[in-house]
């Protein structure tokens, strides 16, 4: 992980650099925050650690400058000279703290090691929308409440695509909602277990485990020593399993202790529409475009289907709509219910010598047809590598390349977005 360290006092930036060698972080450390400017403009960084008084800018300034560059930097303040006022400046531009000096290094390890967890794993965005207007959703959101009093390890119970993930998160938001969070598929667990370091990083947070069914005996063995080992203590675990699918003993007594019924899509009918809409006001924000309505036709035809593949179907429906809308209205759905009969739309390439746009048209490709590989093995990751000649660890390496969620189970493949106007291949 990458550490901007800057400070002009020579033997403090040393001392500093020194203390973390050898450590996870690659340190540059620079005396001059133009130097520190320039840093920033040439590579992203994890963390930013400046003094607040520098020659020729203030450390203010620079914080200011190098959000604006990397909003998602993480930001230490370290001053002699801390006034109350500019602690109070540094955290509203976004530090995340203030070590006034002197400290010792323990100190400033211990938030280093708290703002690698917030690296490695960051809480979910607390802004994120939950919908729970139907009575299903209520009874859940209550019982999402009552378990968020303690840290028991839950099982989120229900059909594919129908949330339980977001219900994780939605959990973890409502127990620590600025603690470190890391969703993994259970089959990429392999008979070591999770990894001892992903474990220590989560201290305080959260571990879901997607498709409890996919586990091995060997990885739900090691699963449930770690589960019980001092990091594993440390932290609080969820999983997420198919509505029918029995889980391993061993991991029912451990993980299982209390189970949570996730609502198929079909039960919470009052969600639907405002599900659509916040879907495709999301899909409008990613494709940059403004956010059509839909027209009563269009509610009506939602309401009518029966939602097998549950939320996720919808949510692919409605990226795929958006695509081919015109106007600022959705009257239908053309392939509503079509699933893996729509055709395959592929985003036309940046014009340009063939070879590139042809190698660009083959990853757009690649993509969709490794959604299609997952969809067709109903969203069973070794299902899925086995079909298409890939081990477990080499499509989920893939998935990862392409940006697409492991969890993504869509029941229908969809165009990628590209920075051309997507349109379908002719
Ligand atoms: N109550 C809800 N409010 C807002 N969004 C929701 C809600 N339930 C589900 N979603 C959205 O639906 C999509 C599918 O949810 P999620 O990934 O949690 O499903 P899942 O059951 O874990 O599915 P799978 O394991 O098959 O991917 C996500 O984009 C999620 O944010």
């Amino acid at each position: 992980m990458d550490l901007l360290l800057v400070e002009d006092k020579d033997s403090f930036r040393r001392l500093l650099s020194q203390a973390l060698a050898g450590s996870l972080w690659k340190v540059q450390a620079v005396a001059d925050p133009q130097e520190a400017l320039r840093a920033l403009e040439s590579q992203p960084f994890h963390v930013l650690v400046t003094d607040l008084r520098l020659p020729g800018m203030s450390g203010l300034e620079l914080i200011r400058r190098a959000r604006r560059l990397h909003p998602g930097l993480r930001v230490v303040l370290m001053s002699a000279f801390g006034e109350p006022r500019d602690i109070v400046e540094a955290m509203r531009l976004g530090a995340d703290d203030f070590l006034p000096k002197p400290f010792d290094l323990d100190a400033f390890l211990a938030l280093l090691d708290r703002l690698r967890a917030l690296v490695g794993a960051p809480p979910p965005d607390p802004t994120e929308p939950w919908i729970a207007h139907s009575p299903a959703m209520q009874a859940l959101e209550a019982a999402l409440r009552q378990a968020a009093a303690s840290t028991l390890p839950v099982v989120f119970r229900g059909e594919r695509g129908s949330g339980r993930e977001r219900c994780a998160r939605r959990l973890h938001a409502l127990r620590h909602p600025a603690a470190p969070y890391l969703s993994l598929p259970a089959a990429t667990l392999g008979p070591e277990g999770p990894d001892p370091r992903t474990l220590q990083l989560l201290e305080g947070g959260s571990l879901y485990l997607g498709g409890l069914e996919h586990l091995t005996t060997a990885a739900a063995g090691a699963l449930a020593r770690a589960m019980e080992g001092e990091a594993g203590r440390r932290l609080a675990w969820m999983g997420g399993v198919d509505a029918e699918a029995p889980l391993d003993p061993g991991i029912a007594q451990r993980l299982g202790s209390l189970e949570l019924r996730v609502p198929a899509l079909r039960e919470r009918r009052e969600d639907l529409l405002a599900l659509a809409r916040l879907l495709l006001e999301q899909a409008a924000r990613r494709e940059g475009r403004p956010s059509p309505w839909l027209e009563r036709s269009a509610e009506r035809q939602l309401l009518e289907h029966d939602w097998p593949g549950n939320v996720r179907e919808l949510e692919v429906l409605v990226g795929r709509t958006l695509l081919f809308a015109e106007g600022h209205a959705v009257r239908r759905f053309p392939d509503l219910g079509l699933g893996q009969e729509a055709p395959l739309c592929l985003p036309w390439p940046e014009p340009g010598p063939l070879e590139g746009m042809l190698k660009a048209v083959a990853r757009s490709a690649e993509a969709q047809l490794l959604r299609r590989g997952l969809a067709e093995a109903e969203g069973d990751l070794p299902r899925a590598a086995e079909a298409l000649g890939l081990t477990v660890r080499t499509l989920a390496q893939r998935l990862r390349d392409h940006g697409i969620p492991l969890e993504d189970r869509a029941s229908s493949p969809i165009a990628e977005g590209g920075s051309a106007p997507p349109r379908k291949a002719p």
